[in-house]
């Protein structure tokens, strides 16, 4: 393992029974990157993650996180992570302050009790028991919870599910200041503007295989992203991929106005829907076959 990287996942599989959820994959992520696990419902990455925390046992390959095996990892090196899961369903009766204040004191370099508040945007509901919040409220706590022991490495799995558009803008502000300072951070979401905005690299996951890896811009190779031209040609409609739309715009226009002109650039879920598409086009291949 290099120092360069957080996280080294070599040929990673995991069966439960007979099903193999994760089918052997490999990916790293660099110090100081933000590395965002996408796919559908089931697609493994939740397994994955939870592999990754020592939550979760793997079938076979090799995983390193922190230099650390996560299956012999100890209490030096969870202090190390932050871990904010899918559902934690805080219903205890402590109040937002306490609750941090508690979890600040499990840590040795723990943030800032106030700024964590301040910076989920908490303030006015310090003194309020969690049970009481509102459930993108709740998910705020989580993600307060996840960064108040100033982890090396933060884990977020669907953090902002719940939050309204401006809480999710805020959160992508927090989530670029922990970046700014150095964490290192992986991300699951099934938002893939959020993924646009927030990730430096990716990984495409479906049906336990990674189909795409690599830095968010270029998922899917360039081919992906060239952009399309579509018109109405005689009432066909034609479209035609190229690196020159303008050019090709222009020639259309000399004949005259072209009808139901569009160009489109393919943005991350075009992309990503069509990767998705083709996997689950083949798995139901190989169940018909
Ligand atoms: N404890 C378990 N026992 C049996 N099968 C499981 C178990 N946990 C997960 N699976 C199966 O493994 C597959 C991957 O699940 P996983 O939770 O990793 O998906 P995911 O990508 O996180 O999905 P989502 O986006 O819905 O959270 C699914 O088909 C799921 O049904």
């Amino acid at each position: 393992m290099t120092t360069e990287n957080v996280v080294e996942v070599r040929q990673l599989r995991r069966s439960y029974g007979e099903f193999e959820a994760v089918r052997g994959i490999d990916f790293d992520i660099r110090r100081g990157e933000t590395f965002a696990l996408l796919g559908p419902n089931g697609a493994g990455k939740s397994t994955t993650i939870e592999i990754l925390e020592g939550y979760r046992r793997r079938t076979s390959g090799e995983v390193r996180v922190l230099g650390v095996d996560p299956a012999h990892g100890g209490l030096d090196w969870k202090a190390r992570l932050g871990i904010v899961l899918q559902s934690t369903g805080e219903t205890g009766t402590a109040t937002v302050r306490e609750q941090l204040r508690h979890f600040a004191g499990l840590y040795p370099h723990p943030r800032d009790v106030e700024e964590v508040i301040a910076a989920v945007g908490l303030e006015e509901k310090a003194n309020t028991r969690i049970s009481k919040l509102s459930g993108g409220q709740q998910r705020r706590v989580d993600v307060a919870l996840g960064i108040v022991g100033r982890p090396e490495l933060l884990f977020l799995d669907e953090p902002t599910t719940g939050f309204d558009p401006e809480a999710r803008r805020r959160f992508w502000e927090l989530i670029r200041g922990l970046r700014d300072e150095g964490t290192s951070i992986l991300l699951t979401t099934h938002y893939l503007d959020e993924a646009q905005q927030l990730a430096d690299r990716g990984g495409i996951i479906a049906g336990g295989e990674l189909m795409a890896l690599g830095p968010i811009d270029e998922l899917g190779g360039a081919d992906a992203r060239i952009p399309i031209v579509r018109w109405l040609d005689r009432g066909v409609l034609r479209e035609e991929r190229t690196h020159q739309p303008g050019a090709l715009v222009a020639r259309l226009a000399a004949a005259g106005e072209p009808e139901r002109l569009e160009v489109v650039r393919p943005s991350l879920e075009d992309i990503y829907l069509s990767l998705v598409g083709e996997s689950a086009a083949e798995q139901l291949e190989g169940s018909i076959a």
